[in-house]
């Protein structure tokens, strides 16, 4: 079968250590490494209100950093009813959770967004915490599709390709906007975990995210406090991306788009960001970590996570955690349980996708010959190569 060309072993399946040849990236801790028509009726009627209510602001190329005296963010009156909880302050501030996703497209961010959620659900210590995912592509979706009134034009057709780093400033747009719903959802206690749901894969934008938890963590009008998580998820797996490519080629920005359209645009994407992204690293951690610290002037929490190749490999020291001095039990069995799951990944969600990927390859599962073939001619050694060469030039061998 072609489709296990690249980096399949003698068995015809999966060999891709992180340290293999073929692995995209290496992992070290230095520089180290580690997912159109939308149809206006699918839009989440809660989202396209608050849409509609911040259009002018959303729309702005300008967005606002987090202001206490926005009518947007008015601070609410703390009603804090969920059974179970045990709230636990900061600076006087009840905490509550960010998730900050980080990866490059198609590496499973958001697949295992859910499986986390689920996670948190299914515990007796967290099942009370109300999750909610905040995705970028999403929202970017919602706001073209409300804008043009028209089907979204796909990147690769458009005469503006979104995606080439010349039209970053209009993606940046889009995460700013994303945050802000985040952070608009939090202080109006809408929600305890909130999951940013972007490749945010340059240090600039990872900057100004932090920049932005710190305003809303030291706004005296605010009631809440946000308890920052990253989540690094990284996949290099040359099989796992390309039957994630595959799966992505059925996403919402491709609905109404013929398959081979779709594989190349997705395949363009991918091409960008590899040429722009840098990996989270311990550095990174620490800096933010200081950051924090000297802006919010207390010891605040900070902790850092990563999920490699489906959770096969370990992630080893590059996990991170930073409590607080004084510690409330509701971080702790929240961080307890994320940890339970990033450890348990491979058992719990993992080898349940390793399987379907290597089913996919072997028998190409539903698919026809001719998507086979199709998925070959742009996902296949030479796209792998060109990828690795990107990142490289990009400063991460
Ligand atoms: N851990 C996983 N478990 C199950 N399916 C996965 C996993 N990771 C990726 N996939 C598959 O790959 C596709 C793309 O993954 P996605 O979560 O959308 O990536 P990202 O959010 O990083 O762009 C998914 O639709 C799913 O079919
Ligand atoms: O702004 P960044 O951090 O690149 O992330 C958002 C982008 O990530 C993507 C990458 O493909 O997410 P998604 O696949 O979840 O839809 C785009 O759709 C989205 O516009």
């Amino acid at each position: 079968m072609g489709g296990s060309s690249d980096s399949d072993s003698h068995d015809g399946y999966l060999t891709s250590e992180y340290n293999s040849s073929n692995s995209l990236f290496s992992l070290n801790t230095g520089n180290s490494y580690s997912s159109a028509s939308l149809d206006r009726a699918t839009l989440d009627c809660q989202d396209s209100v608050f849409f509609d209510n911040h259009k002018s602001s959303l729309l702005s190329t300008e967005v606002p950093r987090f202001i206490s005296n926005d009518p947007l963010h008015l601070p609410i009156t703390l009603n804090y009813k969920r059974d179970n909880a045990d709230p636990t302050y900061t600076n006087g501030k009840v905490n509550k959770f960010m998730i900050v996703l980080i990866g490059l497209p198609a590496t499973g961010k958001s697949t295992i967004s859910s499986h986390l959620i689920q996670c948190l659900k299914n515990n007796p210590l967290t099942n009370s915490l109300r999750c909610k995912v905040f995705n970028a592509g999403k929202i970017r979706r919602q706001i073209s599709c409300a804008t043009i009134s028209k089907p979204l034009l796909l990147s690769n057709t458009s005469s503006e390709d979104l995606f080439n780093p010349k039209n970053n400033d209009k993606k940046e747009t889009y995460a700013r906007i994303t945050l802000q719903k985040l952070f608009h959802e939090i202080n109006n206690d809408e929600c305890d975990v909130g999951i940013f749901d972007a490749t945010n894969s340059t240090i600039e934008r990872r900057r100004f995210i932090f920049e932005e938890v710190c305003s809303f963590n030291t706004d005296e009008l605010s009631s809440f406090n946000l308890v920052p998580i990253i989540l690094q998820v990284s996949c290099f797996n040359r099989s796992f991306i390309k039957y994630n490519i595959h799966n992505k080629s059925f996403n919402e920005d491709y609905l109404d788009k013929p398959y081979e359209l779709a594989i190349k645009d997705f395949a363009k994407r991918l091409k960008h960001y590899y040429s722009q992204f840098t990996p989270f690293s311990l550095d990174e951690f620490n800096q933010i970590h200081r950051y924090i610290s000297q802006h919010e002037e207390i010891d605040t929490s900070l902790f850092f996570f990563n999920v490699i190749n489906a959770g096969v490999v370990e992630p080893h020291s590059l996990n991170q955690s930073h409590y607080p001095s004084t510690c409330g039990k509701q971080i702790r069995d929240t961080i307890m349980v994320i940890e339970n799951f990033i450890n348990h990944y491979s058992q719990m969600f993992g080898f349940e996708y390793i399987e379907a990927v290597k089913l996919f390859f072997e028998s190409f599962g539903n698919s026809s010959e001719e998507t086979l073939t199709t998925l070959d001619s742009v996902v296949n050694d030479k796209f792998f190569d060109d990828l690795q060469s990107l990142i490289e030039s990009n400063g991460f061998a």
